[in-house]
């Protein structure tokens, strides 16, 4: 018998998400007879620990004969159970200073931590994660910022509904303006961008139609790969070498600086890939973005106006092309490019989240679990039984 609990998210500021809902709970029970859950109560866990009753799954405080449990954010080191399979996103893998303590926590007490985020197919493309939905709310943000800062539209915030579905019903009665939208990237984070673009019937155009027409109605084009980076050296793109040798890479995106109101970025970036623009390319006098949703989010990236990340409360903020100074946002005024830096955009739909979340759980996951012996899961075991994995042993220094 496995018995897999859910627990408490307990870090600051606390995250709505969890691994498996009610009603995902409930189907593994019927369909899994050699599975348990148990459900650790929570006050503010996006479904109610009534919703978990309702459907017959016991709530218990006690998850010490559990025999692996899953979080979603951190776990706080005095609430990890001795000797117990983890699973949460740890982020410990880049050696990120703040979660040292954890790092040693988590061999200290002969903890298997198993990170959502190293959980692979042999091919190292990822298996679980959020970006689906930090897409989507990225998405929205970026067309609600546009509609506030123009006075054209209104939109309601993604965490004032309960789910997509309710935000789709929204978009029935939104006609958008005339508007050219740039999405970047090719993982999750951009599929989620343009589900919300075929909801709001923004249509797709080429990207050398998007830059040599204008159109009576609101228009997107998706850059990645060969539209966005070429070598320095010759101009040709090939994914192998650009993920090997991205500093070879130039960025194409200046060109569209002009012809773009609002950039969606959801690229995946790092200090050796180019930027999209350079912060002083702001102050063109061509410069036509008036939005920038940074899903990508990284502070002085991709998107080198992203001065800190923004709440969820409070999403958006100004930066004045003239002098980089930070204002206020929602201002009808060219000089000012309004950002979107919210770095837990899938904390905004809780619920659907989760549950595309426990979806691939279940279908990728829970099976290697229970087979026993699983590459997936090794490969994504960080530490066990008081160290490293093999795989893992570049944190030495960080982890003892
Ligand atoms: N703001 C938020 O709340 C939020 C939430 C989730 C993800 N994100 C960020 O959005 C970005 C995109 O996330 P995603 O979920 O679309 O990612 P993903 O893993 O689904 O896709 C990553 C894509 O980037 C490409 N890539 C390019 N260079 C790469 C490299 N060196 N290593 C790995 N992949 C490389 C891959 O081919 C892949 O297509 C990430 O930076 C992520 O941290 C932000």
């Amino acid at each position: 018998m496995l018995r897999i609990g859910l627990i408490r998210e307990r870090k600051t500021l606390p995250d709505d998400r969890v691994a498996f809902t009610p009603k995902q709970c409930a189907y593994i029970l019927a369909h899994y007879p050699d599975v348990q859950i148990v459900v650790e109560p929570s006050p503010r866990r996006c479904f109610a620990d009534a919703e978990y009753a309702a459907e017959g799954i016991e709530l218990n405080d006690n998850l010490n004969d559990c025999d692996i449990l899953l979080g979603i954010k951190e776990v706080p080191v005095d609430s990890l159970l001795p000797g117990k399979t983890y699973f949460f996103f740890s982020h410990t893998k880049k050696k990120q200073p703040h979660n040292k303590k954890l790092m040693h926590a988590l061999i200290e007490k002969n903890i298997r931590m198993i990170d959502y985020e190293c959980l692979t197919h042999a091919d190292n493309q990822r298996i679980l994660g959020f970006g689906f939905y930090a897409g989507i709310v990225g998405a929205h943000n970026g067309l609600l910022t546009y509609g506030k800062k123009t006075g054209l539209y209104q939109l309601p915030a993604a965490h004032e509904v309960r789910s997509f579905k309710e935000l789709i019903a929204a978009y029935e009665h939104i006609k958008l303006p005339n508007m050219k939208i740039v999405v970047t990237g090719s993982g999750k984070v951009a599929a989620g961008v343009l589900e919300v673009f075929t909801q709001l019937d923004i249509e797709s155009v080429e990207p050398l139609d998007f830059l040599t027409h204008q159109y009576e109605y609101p228009v997107f084009t998706h850059l990645k790969g060969a539209g966005l980076y070429a070598r320095k050296d010759n101009d040709i793109f090939l994914r192998d070498d650009f993920h090997a040798y991205p500093e070879a890479y130039k960025c194409l995106f200046s060109s569209y600086i002009n012809q773009t109101d609002i950039l969606m970025n959801g690229i995946y970036w790092e200090q050796r890939i180019a930027r999209l623009f350079e912060k002083e390319e702001i102050k063109r006098n061509d410069w036509r973005i008036k939005v920038i949703s940074d899903i990508t989010c990284d502070v002085d990236g991709s998107v080198p106006i992203n001065v800190g990340s923004s709440t969820i409360a409070d999403p958006v903020y100004g930066i004045d092309r003239t002098d980089f100074s930070q204002t206020v946002p929602f201002l009808n005024n060219n000089d000012i490019i309004d950002v979107m830096a919210v770095d837990n955009l899938p904390n905004e739909l809780p619920c659907d989240a989760s549950q595309y979340f426990g979806t691939h759980f279940e279908k990728y996951i829970l099976p290697e679990i229970l087979k026993g012996d699983s590459d997936i899961l090794r490969r994504a075991t960080i530490c066990e039984n008081g160290k490293l994995t093999k795989k893992y042993e570049y944190l030495s220094d960080y982890a003892y």
